[in-house]
């Protein structure tokens, strides 16, 4: 069984991630992680603290000499802006004087529309939001990077699969019909400033935001996720918590801000007839094949061994510069929401979670499938599945 959980506030002195469950043997360093988590903090459109703060990583726990060890593996990653917070998100009670003077210690009482101030201030009991945004805020998504990325890892050097995403739609400007990175297209993807793999359009995309930018605005979009070189058979069909298309729905529509998931042709094959909506079988000259992947690499709850393809829509970001009405609960009077700064959009940082999130999902049915206390096991096992497929 594979598990993950996070801690950490985003204004607070670090986030942490365990991951329990992983094979010993699997290769990451520090290093690999960090680089994961500068991918996430890049792309157009992202505001002001991605450029001033820092990922400061640590691996503490299931990691020696750059190898897995089968135990819980647990990763620290340090917000450099701490010095700033220490006060008003200290963890021990600090003298009211103290704590009056501070700085950023106003209340924030004038909840954000598309944020979860105002429920989770009702919910929790809170009279301010800060307690509530501190963990709400995707801030918590470094931490999810950073244990997706040993995920992944695992992914590559035991079964040969390759996760990436890129941005298919940035507010009402979509990429081309069938753009679709390979697995070796990764970097491309990544050197584009928006993580589109068509320049054309990224050009038209970044224009896009910038008007956003310039009209006090925000922008949502959609990312798609792809994993090639799954084997046939991971996830099932007996139950629904055990469909691969569930399970990853579930890690994709736990990202902050994402509003909807579609696997495959998703939304647009429901427009389509049956005959233009599944793909015909054939036979092949490595065994059967499907002539489409409209499916997106799943039916019947399980991977086909087609590519992977799942699309995760994001909402735009609730912090609306030309901040948009609420009202005031200290008062009860309408009011402008809280704004301080935010990012214009942050789409292309979705992407790099939903790639973490996925891993992670695959990770687990790879496990389940699969079984193994060392990588070398995990891999012995799936060749021995592989090689005793009766029908290829
Ligand atoms: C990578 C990433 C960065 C985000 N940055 C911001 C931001 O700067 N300001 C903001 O208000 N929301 C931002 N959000 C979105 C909020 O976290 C989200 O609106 C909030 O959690 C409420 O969304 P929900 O209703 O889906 O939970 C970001 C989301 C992601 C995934
Ligand atoms: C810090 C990160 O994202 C943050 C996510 C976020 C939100 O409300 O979700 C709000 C912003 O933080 P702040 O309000 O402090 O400017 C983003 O910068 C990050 O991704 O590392």
């Amino acid at each position: 069984m594979l598990r993950w959980l996070t801690a950490g506030e985003s204004h607070g002195p670090a986030l942490v991630a365990i991951l329990e469950g992983l094979p010993a043997g699997v290769s990451v360093s520090s290093d690999d992680i960090a680089a994961a988590l500068r991918r996430r903090r890049a792309g157009y459109g992202r505001g002001a603290r991605m450029k001033f703060e820092q990922d400061e990583v640590r691996l503490i726990g299931g990691v020696r000499h750059g190898l897995t060890q089968g135990g819980p593996i647990a990763v620290e990653v340090g917000n450099t802006e701490w010095p700033k917070w220490e006060t008003v998100m200290s963890p021990d009670p600090v003298p009211p004087e103290e704590l009056e003077g501070a700085a950023r210690n106003a209340p924030l009482t004038r909840p954000r529309p598309g944020h979860a101030d105002l429920v989770g201030m009702q919910k929790y009991g809170h009279a301010e939001s800060r307690p509530v945004l501190e963990r709400a805020s995707a801030r918590e998504t470094a931490a999810r990077v950073a244990v997706g990325e040993v995920a992944r890892r695992f992914l590559d050097q035991v079964l040969g699969v390759q996760v990436l995403s890129h941005v298919v739609a940035m507010g009402p400007v979509e990429v081309p019909e069938g753009t679709q990175p390979g697995p070796g297209d990764l970097e491309r993807v990544d050197a584009d400033p928006l993580r589109v793999f068509d320049p054309e359009t990224s050009a038209r995309m970044v224009e896009e935001v910038d008007d956003t930018k310039k009209s006090g605005d925000t922008l949502g979009g959609v990312v798609e996720v792809l994993a090639y070189g799954l084997p046939p058979g991971l996830g099932s069909h007996v139950h629904w918590d055990r469909r691969l298309d569930a399970r990853l729905a579930g890690a994709l529509m736990g990202i902050q801000a994402i509003k909807g998931v579609e696997v495959g042709d998703g939304f647009r094959t429901a427009a389509r007839r049956g005959s233009a909506a599944h793909d015909e079988i054939e036979p092949g000259p490595d065994g059967v094949r499907r002539r489409t992947n409209r499916a997106g690499g799943v039916e019947g709850g399980m991977t086909t061994g087609a590519p992977l393809r799942v699309r995760a829509a994001m909402k735009p970001i609730a912090t609306v510069p030309r901040a948009l009405d609420t009202v005031d609960v200290a008062t009860g009077e309408p009011a402008q929401a809280h704004h301080q700064r935010s990012d214009v959009t942050a789409v292309p940082a979705a992407g790099v979670v939903a790639e973490a999130m996925a891993a992670l999902v695959l990770a687990e049915a790879a496990l389940e499938k699969f079984g193994g206390d060392s990588a070398e096991e995990t891999a012995r096992n799936l060749t021995s599945y592989l090689d005793a497929l009766e029908i290829t």
